[in-house]
């Protein structure tokens, strides 16, 4: 029996990370809403790699390992100076930085359970100091080191601005963190077991992942969606906007989803962080118009909004570029990459499936001068 195209219903593994059931994400059997409202990014990073929450002592030795391992070497430094940044989109300088990451890790090529976790730990570590460095170098700044006694979501913050971010600011960043965490077999974790399954190592398992987030149908309509938003632009503009691109039989981004049907449950934490943020910015256009054009939108098409449609402009609230909304969610969404990794390593078996073939019968090579 072929699989319907894209592979749509196939469970192609087994997983104790996350689930979605009847339109519900847990995390480890903890409720997405739950761990929104009250746990830390480091908590549910915690979460995916040990399947428990950590103790007081357990989460502060996962908070140490993070600050001693946000560093960049030097080389990387050095190459992303290198980048022509005023060219190429920061999902490509960080899929080249992280592969480079791995030139420098004398413990790349070990496959020891291990070494396999201490890696995790520095690529967690290492790709928001990444993010914040490539921004800055691309408008002519040094890049700003982390600082031992912050948070992740604090540290990006603080390294992108070069300033200590607002606590409001930090405890919205905490949540979209959590929020993008991990999403049980989407595209790019799907991308990171096909390709570790082989035994290949890390490094590539997450730069093969990036590879796969940057694409506009998954992690890449962020972006797209502030383009939207930006090209409406008012509010008045919204509806006669959306039936246009529908009539045209284009898609609207940061809407429709392979798995939800009732809806995405991380959009309505998405939404309420967006209508605060852009009040408090002084913006409130920016939920006005997406509150718009989600109502003509789901006026036309049963499709409620992804996860990608409301953090658009929470993000913009946030004063970040738009171009590293997914370097952002990458920076999230490396914590169930690894989690999915470590867990492909200890129960391995090559991922290999089989494809009907559609192509002509079998035929006679023809010599090249006589074609
Ligand atoms: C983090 C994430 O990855 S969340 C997803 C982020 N991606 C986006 O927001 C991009 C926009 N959305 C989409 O392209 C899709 O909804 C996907 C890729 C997310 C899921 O797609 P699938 O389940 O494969 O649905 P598919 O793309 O086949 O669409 C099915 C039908 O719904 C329509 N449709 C789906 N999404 C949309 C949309 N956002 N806007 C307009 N129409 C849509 C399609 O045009 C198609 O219509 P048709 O049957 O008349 O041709
Ligand atoms: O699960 C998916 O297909 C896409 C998604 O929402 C995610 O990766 O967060």
């Amino acid at each position: 029996m072929i699989a319907k195209q894209g592979l749509e219903g196939i469970v192609a593994t087994t997983s104790s990370i996350s689930s979605i059931i009847d339109d519900n994400l847990t995390y480890v059997g903890y409720n997405i809403d739950d761990l929104t409202e009250n746990a830390t990014f480091e908590e549910v990073i915690y979460l995916l790699w040990h399947l428990e929450l950590p103790t007081k002592e357990q989460l502060q030795e996962l908070k140490n390992q993070i600050a001693d391992n946000m560093e960049l070497p030097k080389e990387v430094i050095a190459t992303l100076k290198s980048m022509p940044t005023d060219k190429i989109h920061p999902m490509a300088a960080l899929r080249t930085a992280v592969s480079l990451l791995g030139l420098y890790d004398d413990e790349a090529d070990v496959m020891e359970k291990e070494a396999n976790y201490r890696k995790a730990i520095r690529l967690q570590a290492k790709m928001p100091t990444i993010v914040a460095a490539f921004s800055r170098i691309r408008k002519g700044l040094e890049p700003v080191a982390p600082r031992k006694d912050f948070d992740i979501a604090e540290n990006f913050l603080y390294m992108l601005n070069g300033k200590e971010p607002e606590k409001i600011e930090v405890e919205a960043m905490n949540k979209a963190l959590i929020l993008h965490a991990d999403h049980e077999l989407n595209a790019s974790t799907f991308t990171a077991r096909v390709c570790v399954a082989t035994l290949s190592d890390v490094y590539s398992g997450i730069t093969s992942a990036i590879g796969a987030l940057k694409g506009p149908l998954h992690g890449g309509a962020n972006e797209q969606v502030m383009k939207m938003l930006t090209e409406i632009g008012s509010v008045d503009k919204a509806e006669q906007y959306v039936l246009d691109k529908l009539s045209k039989k284009e898609k609207i981004m940061g809407f429709g989803h392979r798995v939800y049907r009732s809806g995405d449950p991380r959009a309505k934490h998405l939404k309420e962080m967006s209508r605060k943020l852009t009040e408090l910015t002084g913006e409130p256009e920016w939920y006005d118009i997406s509150v718009k054009v989600h109502e003509t939108f789901t006026s036309q098409k049963p499709l409620p909004p992804n996860v990608d449609f409301y953090s658009a402009s929470v993000y913009h609230s946030l004063g970040i570029d738009h171009d590293l909304f997914t370097p952002i969610f990458a920076v999230s969404r490396v914590s169930g990459w690894l989690a999915h990794i470590l867990e492909q390593y200890d129960n391995n078996r090559l991922i290999r499936p089989r494809a009907e073939y559609t192509g002509p019968s079998l035929r006679q090579y023809v010599p090249v001068d006589q074609r």
